[in-house]
């Protein structure tokens, strides 16, 4: 399988940040997360002056062969129209980027239709759909070592063009299934928990979901491997995600994380490449019930609560002018040495 080569940010310019972010004419601490926020880019970049540059929502979509179990409100064939609309510029994702400066890249990670070439939707097609995981794993693996060069090889499309912030965004009807196993496996969070109404399913529909999912966990006969539960329970897009944000990490970007699902790729990144948390900024934390608990496990720290349960990326575009803010704060504002604040009005 493809591997990466991760490294913490070294550490050893973290004393000149938080001075320089200390002395700034404000009192110690008073910008809160926005402080934390520019420590943290600027350990990521490496520098007291970071930059946010051509940021960029990159959403993969596909289908998931759990669908057939009834697990969703939204039936398979939204995926591929939700696509069209992506492409269109009407969805919801597009108003966000358009009003926040993102490039929207558009990605077929495997949906079940021959998207016709000539929309701006780059061709990565796995397959069509993964396979049902409650009779057998959703991919192999080397559709899973597949999609993670593919997540990373649309990363460096996007670095190498100038993009140093990323986000990941995703459309996959029946994918909160599939991310609810991921927390499942991955934070050890117990099955019940993980699982919440997705795109829209009343109480009765949450119970048959969580039913079809204990079954599923149930019926699980591999070897435990990260990688193996990836494969077996994961949705192409989904480890497109990983390996974008594994990519990412490695460039040394910023990456913001958007909702629930994607918030489950961090967990499977993080289980493969702990150090890839340490480039992680979370957007949000939404409506999904079990998205509290997989940043908990993270131990994250999510910038707005808008009880956001979209996805595409939403979260994470609509956070970004936090980010600006904090890169502001430590570029644009004054440090005690360099005025003299009794000497304003002289
Ligand atoms: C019109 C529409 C647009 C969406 N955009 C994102 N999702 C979100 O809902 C889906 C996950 O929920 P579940 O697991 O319950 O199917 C994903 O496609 C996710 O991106 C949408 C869902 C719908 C219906
Ligand atoms: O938070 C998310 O990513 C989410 C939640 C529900 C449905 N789709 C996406």
């Amino acid at each position: 399988m493809i591997t990466f080569d991760l490294r913490r940010p070294d550490r050893t310019i973290e004393p000149a940040l938080r001075h320089k972010v200390d002395n700034l004419t404000k009192p110690k601490g008073s910008l809160g997360k926005l402080e934390h926020l520019a420590i943290q880019i600027g350990l990521i970049q490496q520098t007291l002056t970071p930059r946010l540059s051509n940021p960029c929502n990159i959403l993969f979509a596909a289908d998931h062969g759990i669908i057939s179990e009834g697990v969703s409100v939204s039936p398979k064939e939204v995926t591929w129209q939700q696509l069209g609309h992506f492409a269109k510029g009407g969805a919801g994702i597009n108003f966000l980027c358009r009003q926040h400066g993102f490039r929207l890249v558009l990605v077929d990670a495997g949906v079940d239709y021959d998207i016709p070439a000539g929309h701006g939707i780059i061709d990565r097609k796995v397959g069509r759909s993964t396979r049902n995981f409650l009779h057998g794993p959703a991919m192999t693996h080397d559709e899973l070592d597949l999609c993670l060069r593919h997540g990373a090889e649309i990363v460096d499309m996007v670095a190498d063009e100038g993009c140093n912030v990323v986000s990941f965004g995703e459309m996959g009807s029946g994918n909160t299934s599939a991310s609810s196993m991921w927390m499942h496996a991955f934070a050890g969070t117990p099955l019940p928990q993980c699982v919440g109404a997705g795109a829209g399913l009343d109480r009765s529909g949450i119970d048959h979901k969580l039913n079809v999912l204990t079954r599923a966990w149930k019926n699980y006969s591999g070897d435990g491997s990260v990688s193996d539960l990836m494969a077996w329970f994961g949705g192409y897009e989904m480890a497109m995600a990983v390996g974008g944000m594994l990519r990412a990490a490695e460039r040394g970007m910023v990456i913001i994380v958007d909702g629930f699902i994607m918030t489950s790729c961090m967990l499977a990144a993080s289980r493969l490449y702990p150090e890839v948390t340490e480039y992680a900024v979370y957007g949000h934390q939404g409506d999904e019930s079990g998205h509290r608990l997989a940043l908990e496990a993270l131990g994250a720290m999510p910038l707005l609560h808008l009880d956001l349960r979209l996805g595409e990326g939403s979260g994470a575009v609509c956070a970004y002018p936090i980010l600006q803010s904090a890169v502001r704060m430590i570029n644009e504002m004054d440090s005690f040495a360099d005025v003299n604040v009794t000497k304003y009005f002289d």
